[in-house]
């Protein structure tokens, strides 16, 4: 989003109205930077886009693209359910006041603990992965939790084109139970006749950063005929849950779909299937994470110099690393980067993006086109707003960087700067036991 400041100033990246320079000054480097405004806008596209049917519908906010306390609230305010898949995130939705009715829990190995703490919290829905995990939960019960309600999630087999890494419906997946197994069925029967279980529904989720429609069709398709067949076998599916997996553009060429024009179609599509199957309506739910946070997020880093090696490559290093920005060393994913006060100054030269890592493969980003970075001066990477700060990580015991909230020209802290005293908090010096 370019905001008016930046109009006034193309020569300085302002983001959510404040420059990068003032950010940088105030709260130090690296930082990530996030335009709650952004955050804000694409939740309610995304709402929209899907209030639009006349399928009931829900929009869950998958927490692990990015969470923090002041993220929870702004879900919150917005209206939306949360996705947590682990009891940290379940822990820090809480620790927000977000209504546990509307968190869904996911997680291909809950722990007993996990599990006990999602049941005493009043959490509104397990998605359960498997049949370990039912009987983990059968153990677990008690009369006072009540009919827990459940989404088992199965997998379609569906080979939607993303990395490897982060697509999940393949047949060998390690998420869900595979649609094609009679075990599923016979699961499914069984979660349905037991008193201390609802059955809501099905889910399935294709993979990460998608961009064919095609993928997701064919996704609905499958699980709607599935959800057919199950009610042929006397299993009442009311919730279908599609995922989330909607792709963002990080560079040019990246072509995502656009929630306004896509989930309409989408839920149209779901609607005539089910009167042609003969389903009663489902509830549709999606799980939106890097669609909604994505490019609302922008890292901030202190160039400390450059180098060309004897080979000629040109490399900038920065004062962060693959610790902060570890999509690119993962998934071969690729950024665009700006000198933040010399915006429309032509580029000279490629650069390598690199950083402080003990680690020949630390790269932030691959081919940057910039002017020459000058000491000191402030790097920014874009859109690194999802799977950024919650990958980071203390390699090298370097200090995760601060999280800044940037709205209508004014910022605020939301995650402090970790600090040297914060590596070792956690460290003890025992002395060894029998
Ligand atoms: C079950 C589930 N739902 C939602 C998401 C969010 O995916 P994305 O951030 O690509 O929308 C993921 C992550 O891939 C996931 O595993
Ligand atoms: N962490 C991944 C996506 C999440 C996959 C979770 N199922 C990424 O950065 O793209």
């Amino acid at each position: 989003m370019i905001s008016e400041t930046q109009k006034v100033h193309p020569e300085e990246l302002h983001i959510g109205g404040v420059s990068a320079r003032a950010l940088a000054e105030k709260y130090g480097t690296p930082l990530y930077v996030m335009d709650e405004e952004a955050i804000r806008q694409r939740m309610r596209e995304f709402k929209y886009a899907m209030g639009k049917s006349s399928l009931a519908t829900d929009v869950l906010y998958a927490s692990k693209a990015f969470l923090t306390l002041a993220m929870v609230k702004i879900i919150q305010e917005e209206d939306l359910s949360l996705d947590v898949v682990s009891g940290g995130e379940l822990y820090t939705a809480l620790a927000a006041g977000f209504d546990p009715s509307r968190i869904y829990f996911h997680g291909n190995n809950k722990s007993p603990e996990e599990l006990e703490y999602a049941l005493a919290s009043g959490v509104g829905t397990i998605i359960v992965d498997n049949e370990d995990e039912v009987e983990r939960m059968e153990s677990l019960w008690t009369p006072s939790n009540g009919p827990q309600s459940i989404i088992l999630r199965v997998n379609p087999g569906i080979e939607a084109h993303t990395h490897e890494y982060i697509s999940t419906t393949k047949n060998d997946s390690k998420f869900g139970l595979s649609i094609f197994q009679e075990e599923t069925l016979l699961l499914l029967q069984r979660l349905q006749e037991d008193p201390r279980f609802s059955l809501q529904g099905i889910h399935c989720h294709i993979g990460s950063q998608i961009f064919e429609k095609s993928s997701f069709f064919a996704a609905a398709e499958e699980m709607l005929q599935y959800v057919a067949k199950l009610y042929s076998q006397g299993v009442v599916i009311r919730t279908l849950n599609l995922g989330g997996g909607f792709g963002v553009r990080y560079v040019e060429g990246d072509e995502p779909v656009s929630p306004e024009d896509f989930l309409p179609e989408l839920l149209k599509i779901v609607e005539n299937r089910c009167q042609e199957l003969g389903i009663p309506p489902l509830k549709i739910l999606i799980e939106p994470g890097r669609a909604i946070v994505a490019n609302a997020g922008t890292t901030l880093y202190r160039v400390g110099g450059t180098k060309t090696t004897f080979g000629g490559k040109n490399y900038v290093f920065v004062d962060g690393s693959m610790a902060d920005h570890i999509r690119t060393v993962l998934y071969g994913a690729e950024y665009e980067a700006v000198l933040a006060e010399r915006m429309t100054e032509l580029p000279e030269e490629t650069y390598t993006i690199t950083g402080k890592a003990c680690e020949s493969g630390d790269i932030l980003v691959r081919e940057a086109r910039l002017p020459k970075p000058r000491k000191g001066e402030i790097l920014a990477i874009l859109s690194t707003g999802a799977y950024h700060y919650s990958m980071a990580s203390n390699y090298n015991r370097l200090p995760k960087p601060a999280v800044v909230m940037v709205r209508e020209g004014k910022s605020r802290l939301v995650v402090k700067r970790e600090t040297y005293e914060d590596l070792i908090r956690q460290d003890v010096e025992e002395e060894y036991e029998a």
